[in-house]
């Protein structure tokens, strides 16, 4: 299942300083759209007002036809820093992720094992966040957004404090489940080669207050130059953060 997200003239502000200002966005079901830009241009705004962390001050943010008014189990988001609980287990972090949807233990623990295998885990299941490596954590933090199978997946920069080779392993594990699942992914970034081996799309954000400067689409097959380059021009024309 997935669902299209739209964000029309979204404006949000931190204490009179305009981070958004109006910006219109447009996520099909299924599209998997990487948000690319400096530091401190907006991204996890966005992603934070499509997941209700922020609500914004002007304009409207949907998921299907439902407007988003607070965090809910149909957006999983992942972050850089995985958040799992150190007392708990791997499939404990993800069971307690389900709670809010109501399922009965059983089915929590049968949904848990299930992410946990999905993500290449089932071995470590029972392990705490401190005896599993970096890439295994952010892989039960991936489990854990996946588990209440949500219809969007929004990850804010989750693989960007893990070695490269981690990193190229996540990258493909991330693009095997979303086509085998079809969940519209919205990935922020700020590494254009991450933007372009993973999504379809690439919409760069930038600017005070920030605001789309391109949309690219991205062709499957191998890296296109030519779109890197250009791409990186949009960027390095922007003052960073
Ligand atoms: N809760 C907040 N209160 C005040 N200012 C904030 C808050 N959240 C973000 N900002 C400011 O809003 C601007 C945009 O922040 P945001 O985190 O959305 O950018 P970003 O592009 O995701 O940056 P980064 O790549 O560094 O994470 C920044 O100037 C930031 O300092």
């Amino acid at each position: 299942m997935s669902q299209r997200v739209l964000l029309e003239e979204v404006s949000v502000g931190y204490g009179g300083t305009s981070v958004l200002d109006s910006l219109d966005l447009d996520l099909p079901a299924g599209s998997f759209t990487a948000l690319l830009g400096p530091s401190g241009c907006g991204k996890s705004t966005v992603l934070g007002s499509v997941a209700g962390f922020v609500v914004p001050d002007g304009g409207r943010v949907t998921t299907g036809s439902a407007p988003v008014r607070e965090p809910g189990p149909d957006r999983g988001v992942v972050f850089q820093h995985y958040a799992l609980f150190p007392w708990r287990t791997a499939r404990g972090n993800v069971e307690f992720a389900l709670k809010r949807l109501g399922l009965p233990r059983g089915e929590r623990r049968r949904r848990a094992l299930a992410a946990l295998a999905e993500v290449g885990l089932a071995q470590g299941a029972e392990k705490y966040p401190a005896q599993l490596s970096g890439g295994m954590q952010q892989r039960v933090a991936l489990a854990r957004a996946l588990a209440a199978e949500p219809e969007v997946l929004l990850l804010d920069e989750p693989f960007g404090a893990l070695d490269t080779l981690t990193r190229t392993r996540m990258q493909a594990l991330l693009r095997e489940l979303w086509q085998r699942r079809g969940t519209t992914v919205l990935f922020v970034t700020h590494d254009i080669d991450e933007a372009l081996a993973l999504a379809q799309r690439v919409v760069v954000l930038g600017g005070t207050p920030g605001r789309v400067l391109a949309d690219h689409a991205v062709p499957e097959g191998p890296p296109d130059p030519d779109l890197r380059a250009l791409i990186a021009r949009h960027l390095h024309s922007l003052p960073t953060g």
